[in-house]
């Protein structure tokens, strides 16, 4: 069963209340974090409970002492996964800005979110490797390119871009706010906005 609610007669109150999970998946600096910040005032201001849910972040916490191997990315991506299922079940948009590389640790949190009836869209933030290393915006492609680090995903580490993603976002290609409005577009055509 979905709790997806019908657009077109959901009152505004009933779409505002219905849970749903967006993964931002994409190369570091591609920016997942960037494009969730502006959907999320948009959605906070319609009168949305957001969360969002950052690699970043999560890493310091949940996720404290994880690194990077595929085994502690999947377990990182398990856990923001099931946290997400949670909070969109009882009635918050959650974003999650996260990277998760790997087409089948994605698959298992889409799966969880289908077996709960829990929306969940996946959304690839589509930015190149060359522009996401002109960003860089924490150094790490210039560590990796002065051998400082390895392992990093895109460059030396594997990226599995989304197959058949509910929305491919060239994000490079237009502003912030029009990646956005795309998304927010998204969530509208399912009822969920
Ligand atoms: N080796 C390597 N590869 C990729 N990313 C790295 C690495 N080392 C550190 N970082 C920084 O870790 C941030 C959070 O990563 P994630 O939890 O989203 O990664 S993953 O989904 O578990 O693969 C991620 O944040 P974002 O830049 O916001 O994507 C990176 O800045
Ligand atoms: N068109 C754009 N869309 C998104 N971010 C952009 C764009 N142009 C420049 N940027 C910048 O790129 C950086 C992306 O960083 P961030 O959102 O943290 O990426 P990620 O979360 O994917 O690692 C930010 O500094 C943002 O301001």
């Amino acid at each position: 069963m979905t709790t997806t609610v019908d657009a077109a007669t959901a009152p505004a109150a009933a779409v505002a209340a219905a849970g749903a999970t967006v993964w931002l998946t994409g190369l570091p600096s591609a920016g997942k974090t960037t494009i969730a910040l502006a959907l999320a005032d948009r959605l906070r201001a319609e009168g949305h409970r957001v969360e969002i849910l950052d690699g970043d972040e999560i890493r310091t916490f949940l996720s404290a002492g994880l690194g990077f191997s595929p085994e502690d990315r999947d377990t990182n991506i398990q856990r923001i996964g099931f946290v997400a299922e949670l909070l969109a079940s009882n009635g918050v948009k959650v974003l999650a800005p996260v990277i998760a590389p790997y087409a089948a640790s994605r698959a298992a949190v889409a799966a969880r979110h289908a077996e709960q009836g829990t929306p969940y869209l996946e959304v690839h933030v589509a930015t190149p490797v060359e522009v996401c290393s002109e960003r860089d915006v924490k150094g790490l492609y210039a560590k990796q390119a002065a051998g400082e680090i390895s392992g990093l995903t895109g460059v030396d580490d594997p990226y599995e871009a989304p197959t058949a993603p509910d929305l491919r976002i060239q994000a490079h290609t237009q502003p912030v706010a029009d990646s956005a409005a795309a998304l927010h577009a998204l969530l509208t055509e399912r009822g969920l906005a």
